[in-house]
């Protein structure tokens, strides 16, 4: 028989040897791209920086060193070059498809973010885009007001209780989006504003209710889903089903889409009759159309998973970032103050969209926070066909994952001067406009760029030309950088903050 000596000799033989003949073998020709550390030969080196939650950085400080493109992944090549988001993104790269990234990260049912499929993805995004068209999101307005106005009672009250010491915003910034998100989709507020905390009841396929904490269900699932997702289909679903399943992450996974079960089993307890204007009707509605498809239950839950997830954090963190932003440069801060101010009838705390929406000044404030600090700032993985692709001018062998870091390129210095700055002005130059044009992509761009646009721009200029109405913001701390952390999305860390009321009404 074996020893255990033996036995672990050849694991560790399998472990480095298959990895390294795979290096020297190079069958599609990778090795004459430069690696980032050991990402030739392991995913590893992927997942690391993801845990660490600094992948983003760490493909960044790569680019910089060894050059445009870089592999990140035995599989998988980088590239930081603003025409290789055409080349991958748009449109016209209708052969190349999400990367096998998205199967790994994926339930038992496909979501319109997750599929990979193209004739799926086309039946999906036909029932929701119209839920999130100019007209459909203006249905949703009173659920983004109502919300706001519970976010400045709060801020009034923090403000009182904390005063010059100032308070964390970053919660509450996040409970105010779940909050919104939970109106928006399902005609009903989590109450996490109202409550204080981000408690709330979660449900199990098979009917148990029991309490989670929000928030860190979300991010706890989403850090584990991406970082197996790294790890390519084959072994990251060997290892979810036989190992990872009773892990930390995998249950929060777990929780987060039992607040998903949870909320859809109540609303779909309200009658037809009775029903609010929320996405959730008009998903129902679309399933019910002469000859549509009718979704399982399943896939209603990944639907909806998908929802809570790509249109809360993302807001969340782009609201926060702006508040940081706003707050570290007082003569913006004063700027969109005198901008917002005269839209504001007297005892008015929420403005209607409908009078700040051509607001420039705003606009160009929110485009400037989102192209500093993306809310989604990784490369998203797409994978090329068979046949292979020519991206950024290099022919890339089929069945090659690729992609392009958005927060590399949103600071590429030729682009953007100053990259590092938050300077709304320059959405204002005519020198910067084209570039900013093209290679500002925070929703990506093509067939699987973001649906969510409409309502993110709606919920971003109501609650930000309401609370800059409101109030006067500064840093607690202001030397101190707004940190980054990445899940799959860009969150931002803790924000300490101080809020003086500038009206009373
Ligand atoms: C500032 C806010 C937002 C940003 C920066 C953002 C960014 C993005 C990005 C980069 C993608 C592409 C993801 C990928 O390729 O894997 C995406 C997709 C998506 N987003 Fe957003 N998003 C935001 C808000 C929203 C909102 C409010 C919703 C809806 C409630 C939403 C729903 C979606 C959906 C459903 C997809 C998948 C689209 C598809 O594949 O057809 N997003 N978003």
């Amino acid at each position: 028989m074996l020893s255990i000596g033996i036995l672990l000799a050849l694991a560790a033989l399998f472990a480095v040897g298959i990895p390294i003949a795979r290096y020297l073998v190079d069958a599609k020709g990778l090795r004459k791209y430069p690696s980032a550390g050991i990402s030739a030969f392991t995913s590893l080196w992927s997942m690391w920086h993801n845990r660490r939650m600094k992948r983003f950085m760490a493909i960044h400080k790569a680019h910089e060193r060894l050059g445009p493109i870089v592999r990140v992944e035995p599989n998988h090549l980088s590239f930081n070059t603003p025409e290789a988001f055409y080349d991958i993104y748009s449109h016209a790269a209708t052969n190349i498809l999400k990367d096998v990234y998205y199967d790994a990260i994926a339930g038992p049912f496909r979501s319109s973010g997750n599929t990979r499929s193209r004739e799926e993805h086309t039946r999906k995004r036909r029932t929701i885009a119209n839920s999130f068209s100019p007209k459909g999101v203006a249905e949703y307005e009173a659920s983004v007001t109502k919300t706001v106005h519970i976010l400045l009672d709060r801020f009034d009250e923090l403000h009182a209780q904390h005063g010059e010491s100032g308070f964390n915003a970053t919660p509450w910034i996040h409970m105010f989006t779940w909050d919104a998100i939970g109106d928006v989709v399902f005609g009903e507020s989590f109450n996490f504003l109202e409550n204080g905390n981000d408690t709330c009841v979660a449900e199990t396929p098979e009917g148990q209710q029991h309490e989670v904490q929000a928030i860190a269900s979300f991010l706890g699932g989403v850090q584990y889903a991406n970082n197996i997702g790294y790890l390519g289909t084959d072994l990251a679903k060997w290892l979810k089903k036989n190992v990872l399943y009773c892990s930390y992450g995998a249950k929060m996974g777990a929780n987060f889409s039992n607040i998903s079960i949870h909320k859809i089993r109540r609303r779909q307890e309200i009658p037809e009759e009775a029903a609010p204007q929320d996405v959730w009707s008009r998903m129902i509605a679309a399933n019910k159309k002469p000859g549509a498809h009718v979704m399982p239950f399943g896939e209603l839950v990944a639907e909806s998973n998908s929802l809570l997830n790509a249109g809360n954090d993302t807001i969340g963190s782009s609201l926060t970032s702006l508040l940081y932003h706003l707050a570290r440069n007082q003569e913006a801060q004063k700027k969109l103050q005198s901008e917002v101010d005269p839209v504001f009838l007297p005892g008015v705390r929420v403005c209607p969209y409908n009078d700040v929406k051509d607001i420039q000044y705003l606009r160009n404030c929110i485009d400037e926070s989102l192209r500093e600090r993306p809310p989604v700032g990784i490369g998203l993985p797409r994978i090329t066909p068979p046949e292979g692709s020519v991206i950024a001018g290099q022919r890339i062998p089929g069945n090659t994952s690729v992609s392009v870091p958005t927060w590399s390129i949103h600071h590429n210095p030729a682009l953007f001067p100053d990259p590092y700055a938050f300077k709304p002005e320059r959405w204002t130059d005519e020198k910067q406009i084209p570039a900013l044009r093209k290679f500002c992509l925070p929703f990506s761009t093509g067939g699987r760029a973001c649906v969510g646009r409409n309502l993110a721009y709606l919920e971003l200029e109501v609650a930000v030309a309401s609370i800059f109405h409101r109030f006067h913001v500064e840093l607690v701390y202001p030397d101190d950088e707004l940190d980054t952390l990445e899940w799959f999305n860009s969150s931002p860390g803790d924000l300490f903050v101080k809020i003086t009321p500038r009206v009373t009404a």
